[in-house]
């Protein structure tokens, strides 16, 4: 499907195939890049009052050229469009009351035909309510090239309020049944933070104002021990250092860069009991042992179930104590024929990308130099446990 593209503001929306450039107007965007043709989509999640609103309404404001379409995952659904402080209201017509269930079946189709309806829009943000959980919304929108999809995945930046967050993680998150019909998993102190925390890319501490030094230094702590993948930025009324490449424009669902994973990797503490990082090794691999990562990936992330469990192959973890749950994963493997091959996951969607920043120098980190890494944020994961697996499931 072509995405239609509104070139002029002033006068009445001129539908334009992006696939057909117009030269009679300024293009700020270079028409030959392909993603001109796609529009993506930046999730902004965070607890009950931790700053969404206020860091919404400072990118609205702040001076970034971007055609941005605000949705709110709320009752209403209203949609905004706006550009350099004009704000026009939409409303998406939704199938039923909450955009995290009816997406699936018409929010992205109810987004793609309000572009085209008022032309493209630059840069999409979806504000989730404080209760929603992330990893339901970001498979839906993250959406295989294949399938012509108009948007795409940019990020998922999760606000936490400093003062409160940590309160917020001994919270247990009431028993909810997904839309999928699953439950999510009990165990120890899973709280709704948490699940926006461990599906982050990007973590603003906002309200650094409420509290002292020490205690900023504690929330810093917690929230690296359970996603190590994620920046994390301190600010306060969430004015954060700069919008492109800290908030927009992430691309982190196409690019693994070796930096994060270097750091991820360092080995954080297990501040908390309910769900953390874990990264494990792989020498470089050939591309039956890849297709082999493949088949354990299925295994863990889709049935749960451990394939190498010392009793019985394909016995449940579960039966054996601990079932792993897997929220976000990412990897950089080293393969013998040269090159490196990313991957991405949320929850059980995953693939692999080629990597197209493959880092030789000693400067860029030591993901690329001799063995791959994989990284997995979850649940129950027990690290001497998951590495044995893998390498049983992959070198074996
Ligand atoms: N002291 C302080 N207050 C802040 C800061 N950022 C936001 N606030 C205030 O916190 C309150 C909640 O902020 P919102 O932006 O509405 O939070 P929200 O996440 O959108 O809230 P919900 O939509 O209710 O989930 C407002 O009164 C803000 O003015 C900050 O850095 N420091
Ligand atoms: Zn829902």
């Amino acid at each position: 499907m072509d995405s239609d593209m509104d070139f002029d503001d002033d006068a009445p929306p001129m539908l334009v195939a992006a696939d057909q450039p117009d030269d009679t107007e300024n293009l700020s965007v270079d028409v030959d890049d392909m993603s001109l043709t796609r529009v993506p989509i930046t999730i902004i999640t965070g607890y009950l009052g931790a700053g969404k609103t206020t860091l919404m309404n400072y990118i609205l404001n702040e001076r970034h050229g971007k055609k941005i379409a605000v949705i709110l995952n709320d009752i209403e659904k209203s949609l905004t469009v706006s550009q350099e402080g004009q704000q026009v209201e939409e409303w998406l017509e939704l199938a039923n009351g909450c955009l995290c269930c009816s997406v699936k079946d018409t929010g992205v189709s109810a987004i793609e035909s309000l572009m085209e309806k008022r032309g493209a829009f630059d840069y999409i943000l979806l504000e989730t309510t404080g209760l929603a959980d992330p990893g339901n919304l970001a498979p839906l929108f993250w959406v295989d090239d294949g399938l012509g999809s108009t948007i795409y995945l940019d990020g998922i930046v999760t606000l936490v309020d400093a003062k409160n967050i940590i309160r917020c993680l001994s919270e247990p998150t009431p028993a909810e049944t997904q839309s999928d019909g699953t439950e999510h998993a009990h165990g120890p102190h899973l709280s709704t933070a948490h699940l926006q925390i461990s599906h982050a890319d990007v973590i603003v501490i906002n309200k650094a104002d409420l509290v002292s030094e020490a205690e900023l230094e504690q929330v810093k702590a917690r929230i690296s021990s359970i996603n190590a993948l994620a920046k994390i930025h301190v600010t306060e009324h969430s004015k954060v250092p700069a919008l492109e490449g800290v908030l927009l424009d992430l691309h982190a669902y196409d690019k693994v860069d070796a930096d994060s994973i270097d750091f991820a990797s360092k080995g954080h503490s297990h501040l908390d009991p309910a769900i953390s990082t874990t990264t494990l090794t792989l020498p470089p691999l050939s591309s039956a042992q890849l297709d082999k990562l493949d088949t354990f990936l299925r295994n863990i992330l889709w049935t749960r179930f451990f394939i190498s469990h010392p009793e019985a192959e394909g016995v449940s973890v579960e039966s054996a104590g601990s079932r792993p749950e897997i929220h976000r994963t990412k990897g950089r493997l080293v393969m013998q024929e040269g090159g490196v091959k990313l991957l991405q996951g949320v929850r059980e969607v995953f693939e692999f990308i080629d990597a197209a920043d493959v880092s030789t120098s000693k400067a860029s980190g030591s993901a690329d130099r001799g063995n791959g890494k994989l990284v997995f944020i979850g649940r129950n994961l027990v690290p001497a446990a998951l590495q044995k697996s893998l390498e049983d499931a992959v070198l074996g």
